[in-house]
């Protein structure tokens, strides 16, 4: 796409005539002050806070500042690439959604609103298990757009083999499997606000239109909810999953799997070990091991490990373009957004999730051509030097 982050850039300044009122954020901290206003301190919390008190979110961020970008000029980069090719597909931009669940708490647009954002701009939107809005629901809605599917692992295994079975026949391409969930983490916010969404019926739409988890039922979860979000909690996770049990994922799904909450070097060896097609180094944005590793800090340590024998994908602190370029040049094939897009979602709905992945791609776009480089592809930390 020929200049793409100039036209938005050239477009966000046409709207100066329009009443302050009307425009919407370009910031991702002003989208979410936005947020903070329009929700409840229940969903607000539950999206923006994290796993205790909070130490892996900041480390996320200050992970970006340890690394500075040594721009280089005279390099003709009026023509610029910013596609990538994963598993055989090729995709416009180095971003994908990331899996978020319980959408529908922040805003009605919902998975629904997040998932068509995405199909208009060609960005691979990760439907989580823990949607709202079932997964056919939103493969139907992005028709041919590439999507991905999240897998939480259920400690049922018929369960588990349902959801592959249905992503792999309602069209998405990839299966991502989170590792780092098999409980809910410590999250002090929400214990403090007495919140958890799941207890209202939020984001079980994949379990109650699931002919495995309904078979354990005596009623409907139509019929008696009650008892359907009790087996929800007690089907949820899987603390006793080991390396050997990847061999069930391939078993169950001919897609390619893709381990996501890999930071330590040895799991990387494993990962590899164990045929996993692909890693996202991430630590759930913070949300679950208080005072972990910041997810770029280990970056390098996993892609030293890999040596881009599979895709090494990052999430976990992704605010602006500048940091794309920084977790790409030490080595992620592409990266995940996560919160910034929750923060459009609750203040704009889908046009917010539009608005932030088009400026966060704009960003990246501006910042590659003014760091002297044309190909995302190509980036490498010979760019980059370590903060003092
Ligand atoms: C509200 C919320 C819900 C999430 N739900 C899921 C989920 O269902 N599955 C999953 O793998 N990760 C989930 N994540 C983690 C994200 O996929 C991603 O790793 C994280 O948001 C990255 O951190 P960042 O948003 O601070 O950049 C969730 C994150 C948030 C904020
Ligand atoms: O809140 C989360 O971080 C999360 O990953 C999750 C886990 C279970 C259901 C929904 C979201």
């Amino acid at each position: 796409m020929q200049n793409f982050g100039n036209q938005v850039q050239f477009r966000l300044y046409q709207t100066m005539h329009q009443p302050d009122p009307d425009r919407l954020p370009v910031v991702c901290e002003e989208w979410e002050e936005k947020a903070r206003e329009v929700l409840q301190e229940g969903p607000y919390d539950y999206v923006a806070a994290g796993a205790g008190a909070g130490k892996t979110m900041q480390n996320n961020l200050n992970a970006f500042n340890r690394w500075e970008i040594i721009p280089r000029m005279l390099r003709n980069v009026e023509q610029r690439d910013l596609d990538i090719q994963l598993f055989g597909d090729t995709y416009p931009f180095p971003v994908l959604h990331a899996p978020i669940g319980v959408q529908s708490i922040i805003h009605e647009d919902g998975d629904l609103g997040s998932a068509k954002a995405c199909a208009e701009l060609g960005v691979p939107f990760i439907a989580s298990s823990a949607s709202t809005t079932p997964m056919e629901k939103i493969a139907e809605e992005m028709e041919d757009a590439p999507r991905w599917f999240q897998l939480y692992w259920s400690n049922d295994p018929d369960i588990a083999a349902s959801f592959l079975q249905r992503a792999e026949a309602s069209g998405y391409s990839a299966v991502v499997v989170t590792l780092d969930t098999p409980m809910m983490a410590w999250r002090e916010k929400d214990l403090k606000n007495v919140y958890l969404p799941f207890l209202l019926g939020e984001g079980v739409g994949n379990y109650f239109t699931d002919p495995a988890f309904c078979a354990k039922l005596k009623k409907s979860p139509h019929e008696d909810p009650e008892a359907a979000i009790k087996l929800w909690t007690q089907v949820f996770g899987n603390a006793g999953l080991t390396w050997e049990d990847i061999a069930f994922l391939k078993a169950n799904t001919n897609l390619p799997i893709i381990l996501k909450g890999i930071l330590h070097p040895e799991d990387a060896k494993r990962a590899l070990e164990y045929g996993a097609d692909g890693v996202i180094v991430s630590n759930h944005g913070g949300r679950q091991v208080d005072g972990a590793i910041g997810a770029l800090e280990a970056l390098p340590g996993v892609c030293n490990v890999i040596q881009d024998k599979i895709p090494v994908l990052m999430d976990s602190g992704i605010r602006r373009g500048s940091d794309i370029i920084k977790a790409m040049a030490l080595g992620a094939k592409a990266v995940l957004i996560g919160r910034p897009c929750m923060y459009g979602l609750a203040a704009a709905g889908q046009q917010g999730v539009t608005e932030v992945m088009q400026n966060m791609i704009a960003d990246l776009d501006i910042t590659l051509a003014l760091t002297g480089e044309s190909s995302i592809k190509e980036l490498n930390s010979v760019i980059l030097r370590k903060a003092e």
